[in-house]
């Protein structure tokens, strides 16, 4: 039987013919058509986490260059999230190291993720529904405060015009995402689609160099991730960051990635650009629970 079964990557139309490779979405446009600078923004070397006996992954590799977009893959349980939020320092591995600008940690302090210049977002939405858009995504710029809180309190100038300028950046990340008809809503009273935009606004706000999403269009129709997909494109071109993208929609991960990497059982079987990976029999295996040999015979067609 087909392990792809348990594999909540495949749409139907994946495992309706044995003989076509599950990644063959065809690329429209390529996501990156700049030349890529050579230093990483993300540098994690033969990072392994397990929760007590349970391997969640093992000896990973991942580069992630300056403005790159660089998806994570791999069946359910294959260690994506885990990975995530160890390079968020959520989980202490038990071996490797996290490069992050230049900095090198064993654990990452999550303190100190904003001032690294890094944001992520949450499998689950984790908004203050309470509050309006616009004071979630301020949200995003707490760490980033300066002025001290009687600073504040008292309307001193410096804190005054910290504020205005915190409004100014969060205005114009609200404009990016179009969410400027919405600014003044409560976040609880959107349309989930919506409240996953606001998610990401929040992230951006203070304009990170490396934004880790972790399923951002998890639930969402075929047109809510078009638009989710575009601005994700519109955030990497107008605020620069590099992304790491982790995501179950196959078509949207080959349309929008400028690398994938594809884990299998917590192990890294692959890194290459779509079409290399959707031609892998290594990947092809792991989706249609094959054998590389039996991977191999698998029909993989062309990207773009
Ligand atoms: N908090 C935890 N405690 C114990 N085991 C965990 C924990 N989180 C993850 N695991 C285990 O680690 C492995 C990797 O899980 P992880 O959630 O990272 O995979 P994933 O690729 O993100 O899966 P999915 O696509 O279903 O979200 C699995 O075997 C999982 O059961």
């Amino acid at each position: 039987m087909l392990r792809a079964a348990r594999h909540a990557l495949a749409p139907p139309r994946w495992r309706a013919s044995r003989r076509a490779s599950p990644l063959t979405v065809a690329r429209p446009q390529p996501a990156a058509s700049a030349p890529m600078p050579s230093r990483p923004v993300l540098a994690v070397e033969g990072l392994s986490l397990a929760f007590g006996g349970t391997v969640a992954f093992d000896a990973i590799d991942l580069s992630v260059r300056a403005r790159e977009i660089h998806a994570v893959i791999g069946p359910n349980g294959a260690g994506k999230s885990s990975l995530i939020n160890t390079i968020s320092g959520l989980y202490a591995p038990r071996a490797g190291r996290i490069g992050i600008g230049g900095h090198s940690f064993t654990r990452v302090p999550t303190g100190r993720l904003a001032a690294l210049g890094v944001a992520r977002t949450f499998q689950n939405l984790a908004l203050f529904k309470g509050l309006s858009v616009l004071d979630n995504v301020l949200s995003g710029l707490a760490e980033a405060r300066r002025a001290g809180l009687a600073a504040q309190l008292l309307g001193l100038p410096a804190a005054r015009r910290e504020a205005r300028a915190h409004r100014a950046q969060a205005l114009s990340v609200i404009a990016l995402l179009e969410l400027d008809a919405h600014r003044d809503r409560l976040v609880g009273s959107l349309p989930y689609g919506l409240q996953k935009r606001v998610e990401l606004a929040r992230a951006l706000v203070a304009r990170p160099q490396l934004l880790l999403l972790d399923e951002p269009m998890a639930g969402m129709s075929a047109t809510e991730k078009a638009e989710m997909s575009g601005f994700i494109l519109a955030a990497r071109r107008s605020i620069g960051t590099a992304i790491v993208l982790i995501e179950h929609d196959i078509g949207v991960v080959m349309r929008l990635s400028d690398r994938v990497t594809v884990l299998d059982h917590g192990r890294r079987i692959a890194t290459g650009t779509p079409a290399e990976v959707q031609a892998n029999p290594a990947v092809i295996a792991a989706y249609l629970g094959l054998d590389e040999d039996e991977a191999a015979d698998v029909t993989v067609g062309e990207a773009a």
